[in-house]
């Protein structure tokens, strides 16, 4: 990226922005005026420690769940339903895949809420299934694959809708390392291939840096933004040659520590 396309990028609406969002359950403040933004086909990764409240703001993100204050906006505008241009990978693909439903037909059901002829479907479902390495996987259903496969499948599912945003919550947190590893060079792929904006959160550092063009770090109780870090490492990455750079490692380390500070770290 060039330092004009930078400026650019800079006076460009954002494709995604959470400004000022807090959000109570009961008496129990969660969040506390979180805000950030997106670019297009910008990867952000969200950290914080278990129980900070990734996931609510993840959910306020895609209009899921509410907030009591503040608003999200797509494209400048500010949403109240889920809107068509963001989709959602969870975390448990075991739950977002019906077992009895080939995963061509996963990937095709959802997509019948849309005004779209069965020959624009399954063109969808084509391109999304060779979007994530599953062109021969279509008949088989999600049983018969391995947790790395179905996972790559639920991405088939949210790519067809062909979103601007794809928001992702701890996706990779119940596969193997070496699966998980795969997945993160997967969605780097898919973010150059494709130019989607992914918006992911995770608790793991080190995926978090070596994702993301930038790092919100989440602390505190309630929650809110502790720190913007921009991850100057360009977007081509390796998992062996990005994380062993003195770069990564030092962004690596600061954002440990400033975790390891936040009162969410030690109250529990
Ligand atoms: N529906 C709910 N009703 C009441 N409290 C809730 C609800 N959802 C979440 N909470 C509480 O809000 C806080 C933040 O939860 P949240 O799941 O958003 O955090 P998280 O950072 O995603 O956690 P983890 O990393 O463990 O998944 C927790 O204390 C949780 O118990």
């Amino acid at each position: 990226m060039t330092t004009g396309d930078l400026d650019m990028q800079a006076t460009k609406t954002p494709v995604l922005e959470a400004v000022n969002i807090s959000k109570s359950y009961g008496e129990k403040q969660v969040l506390a005026d979180v805000s950030f933004s997106a670019a297009e086909g910008e990867f952000v990764c969200i950290v914080g420690p278990s129980g900070t409240g990734k996931t609510t703001l993840l959910r306020t993100l895609s209009a899921l769940g509410t907030a009591n204050s503040g608003e999200v906006r797509v494209n400048g505008t500010a949403i109240t339903r889920p809107p068509a241009e963001v989709s959602v990978v969870f975390q448990d693909y075991s739950r977002s895949l019906m077992p009895w439903m080939r995963v061509g037909k996963n990937i095709e059901l959802p997509l019948r809420r849309y005004n779209l002829s069965p020959a624009e479907r399954a063109t969808r479902v084509t391109e999304a299934l060779r979007d994530v390495g599953l062109e021969h996987a279509k008949d088989l259903y999600p049983w018969e694959m391995s947790g790395g496969m179905q996972q790559r499948a639920a991405i088939a599912r949210s790519l067809a809708y062909r979103p601007q945003v794809l928001i992702m919550d701890e996706p990779f947190a119940s596969v193997d390392a070496q699966t998980r590893a795969d997945l993160e060079d997967l969605m780097l792929d898919i973010r150059a291939r494709l130019g989607v904006t992914i918006v992911l959160v995770t608790h793991d550092i080190e995926e978090a840096v070596y994702l993301g063009d930038k790092v919100i770090v989440l602390s505190g109780r309630p929650a809110s933004v502790s720190a913007t870090v921009d991850v100057p490492l360009g977007r081509t990455r390796d998992q062996i040659s990005t994380k062993s750079r003195p770069d990564y490692l030092e962004l690596r380390a600061k954002i440990h520590a400033m975790i390891m500070q936040s009162p969410s770290s030690v109250s529990g």
